[in-house]
């Protein structure tokens, strides 16, 4: 380990298993491009209907809620978000803040408004966070962004009953990496209620060994620094009242990979002292296990409002 708390190359927690290691170039493609997994449609049409989805949610969601579109939560141009209200005027909110996927290079807060319309009718804010995806953005400036993001709606709304991450595949990524900022040297200490990982990827050090790195130039140094799993075995208990439920979500049809990432970045949780839990969700995979959430009786909605009204 360094100074700065960041393991050396390949050191891991107990019982790590690499198996990525061992898979020839073209399998660890295959791992790593979660369309390729989707069993109900050929990945192009996936990925198509994916955005499409998410464009129309959005689109929906600016007709018929109030909200306040483009909000900088920052002096870049990228840092941007859009905060949708429920009925109820009230600064007193719970909010729930989305990160979207896209590997880090594709997809925006425009096409990702995916839960807006069941939230917001059970009295939650949504935000619907932009960040300046690669090749503008670097790695890292990204998780100052969402940092920054979250301080933003602390400041703005400090009566809020909450502030909720989700984060979908790089999007769970950038959610899990606000466990190690240190707030206190930010000035303001958000009021972390839960954090909702969905299909995320947790140990990038697999990931700069396929083509998707090509936009992106992730450096075996800037993964493991941008890697929780990696980082959160080494790094300090959570600090108390910041030990909020974490819960680690993949779905049925995603890749060997994608499951052994999820479920190893919750048992890293768990021995770190946060409050984790895993949940494999049936029938779904990278895509529609987001697509759901524009359904108020989905099991991962309704996860979402229990742990919201249970304020745990
Ligand atoms: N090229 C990728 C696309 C992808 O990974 C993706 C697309 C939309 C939203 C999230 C994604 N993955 C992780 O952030 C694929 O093969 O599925």
């Amino acid at each position: 380990m360094d100074q700065h708390g960041i393991p050396a190359r390949g050191s891991r927690g107990p019982g790590a298993l690499e198996p990525w290691k061992e898979m020839s170039a073209e399998e660890l493609e295959k791992q790593y491009s979660p369309s390729r997994w989707v069993v109900r449609v050929e990945p192009e049409e996936a990925l198509r209907t994916f955005s499409g989805k998410g464009t129309e949610a959005t689109k929906n969601a600016q007709a018929t809620r109030r909200c306040q579109l483009h909000a900088p939560y920052g002096d870049g141009k990228g840092d941007r978000m859009d905060i949708y209200f429920p009925d109820v005027q009230s600064e007193a909110l719970p909010f729930f803040l989305f990160f979207h996927g896209g590997y880090w290079q594709s997809g925006s807060k425009d096409q990702s408004a995916f839960m807006v319309d069941p939230l917001t009718a059970q009295g939650v804010a949504v935000a619907v966070v932009d960040y300046d995806i690669a090749p503008k953005g670097s790695l890292d400036q990204m998780v100052d962004q969402v940092t920054r993001s979250i301080m933003f709606i602390q400041k703005r709304y400090p009566c809020n009953e909450g502030i909720y991450l989700c984060g979908h595949s790089a999007g769970a990524h950038l959610a899990s990496m606000v466990l190690l900022a240190s707030w206190t040297e930010h000035g303001v200490v958000p009021n972390l209620r839960g954090l909702f990982l969905v299909s995320g990827i947790y140990d990038l050090e697999p990931f700069v060994h396929t083509s998707n790195n090509a936009l992106l130039l992730l450096t075996l140094e800037d993964a493991l620094r941008n890697s929780p799993q990696q980082r959160l075995d080494v790094a300090p208990a959570p600090p108390a009242g910041l030990a909020c439920p974490i819960l680690v979500m993949v779905g049925e049809h995603e890749s060997p990979e994608f499951h052994r990432q999820s479920w190893e970045f919750c048992q890293t949780l768990c021995r770190g002292g946060w409050k984790a839990s895993f949940k494999k969700l049936p029938d779904v995979d990278h895509f529609s296990i987001i697509e759901n959430l524009t359904k108020k009786d989905y099991v991962v909605t309704q996860i979402i409002m229990k742990t919201i009204s249970q304020k745990c």
